[in-house]
């Protein structure tokens, strides 16, 4: 699709501005406010019941929302023309009639969102499913219907992508392709909004994270940035013969040590750099010298701990 089918305002960015949405005795989602830049690959991150689904399904005007706003590329869903030009949204794994056939399903789609039918055959190919084209859905694995729903998000060639746990029940294939395919949508320029418990997944493929925890906004930025803001940063692991010389030396150096079982010191408080150098000066030999920095599943747990509840 051409981009002069687009409002030039249609920049692709999500932005969700005191979002909030009360079922009868559950706040679900909280005065949420976040951002989604395109070009990029936003993780959205939180435990069970943190208000993923129910943000994602607001966004998609699928509920409404008790206060705030969702827009995308400065629209509210409800009022895009032509919504499947603009937003593709993959909720769950694809449901379709169990007796068509992969290509049909599609066809279907195409022809209620007044797509042309050509995109169906287009779309599958996009997510490699062209072999089982012709095969009933009823026949599709768990992977390959992850795949279709995506084809049938992609119809419209949309600039913003939307999907809720896409990597749900994937082998480590599947979840490879997937990610590998989410990377490519950004690169392109589109915006690409990914819920996930997965933390170690959105560690290898979000550039983004936006992190709730009981429907409330915990911390959103670029991965490395939320992960190095954590109050516990990197810390340097140090294996030396002469533990208690380099240990007298750091602690002169205001660096905090712990020792590990295995004897390796574990210093806080002063980088790789300033611990070789102190070293040097002790003369003390070194066997190990390493960065050790928190992944993002400890920076989520520590953000998170406590402020989920029992949803
Ligand atoms: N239709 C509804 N009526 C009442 N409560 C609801 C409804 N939908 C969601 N909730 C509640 O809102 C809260 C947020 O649910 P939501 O499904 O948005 O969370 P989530 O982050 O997507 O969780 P999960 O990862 O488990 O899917 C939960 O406490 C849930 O029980």
């Amino acid at each position: 699709m051409s981009d002069g089918q687009r409002s030039p305002t249609d920049d692709g960015q999500i932005v969700v501005s005191g979002l909030t949405k009360q079922y009868r005795n559950v706040r679900a989602v909280d005065d949420l406010s976040f951002t989604v830049a395109p070009g990029r690959v936003t993780g959205f991150l939180g435990p069970n019941g943190a208000g993923k689904t129910t943000t994602l399904r607001m966004l998609l005007n699928l509920v409404t929302p008790t206060a705030g706003t969702a827009t995308i590329g400065g629209h509210r869903y409800a009022d895009l023309t032509d919504p499947l030009r603009h937003v593709g949204a993959v909720l769950e794994a694809s449901s379709a009639h169990k007796g068509r056939t992969g290509i049909n399903h599609l066809k279907v789609i195409c022809a209620a969102a007044g797509l042309p039918k050509e995109r169906a055959a287009e779309a599958l190919a996009l997510v490699g499913l062209t072999p089982a084209a012709k095969r009933k859905f009823k026949g599709y694995s768990l992977g390959m219907k992850q795949r279709l729903g995506i084809a049938a998000a992609m119809l419209g060639d949309p600039r913003v992508l939307i999907l809720d746990e896409p990597a749900n029940g994937l082998d480590p294939e599947g979840i490879r392709w997937m990610r590998g395919f989410l990377k490519n949508l950004a690169h392109e320029g589109r915006t690409v909004l990914v819920s996930s418990h997965l933390l170690s997944e959105m560690q290898l493929l979000a550039d983004d994270v936006v992190i709730i925890a009981g429907g409330k906004l915990i911390r959103q930025g670029p991965v490395q940035e939320v992960m190095g803001s954590m109050t516990k940063g990197a810390r340097v692991r140090v294996r030396t013969p002469q533990a208690d010389q380099l240990t007298a030396a750091l602690r002169g150096a205001s660096a905090t040590v712990d020792v590990d079982e295995q004897g390796t010191l574990l210093v806080d408080g002063v980088d790789a750099p300033a611990v070789g150098r102190a070293a040097l000066a002790a003369g003390v030999e070194l066997h190990e010298l390493s960065t050790e920095r928190p992944d993002l599943e400890g920076v989520f747990l520590e953000l998170t701990a406590g402020k989920a509840g029992i949803r």
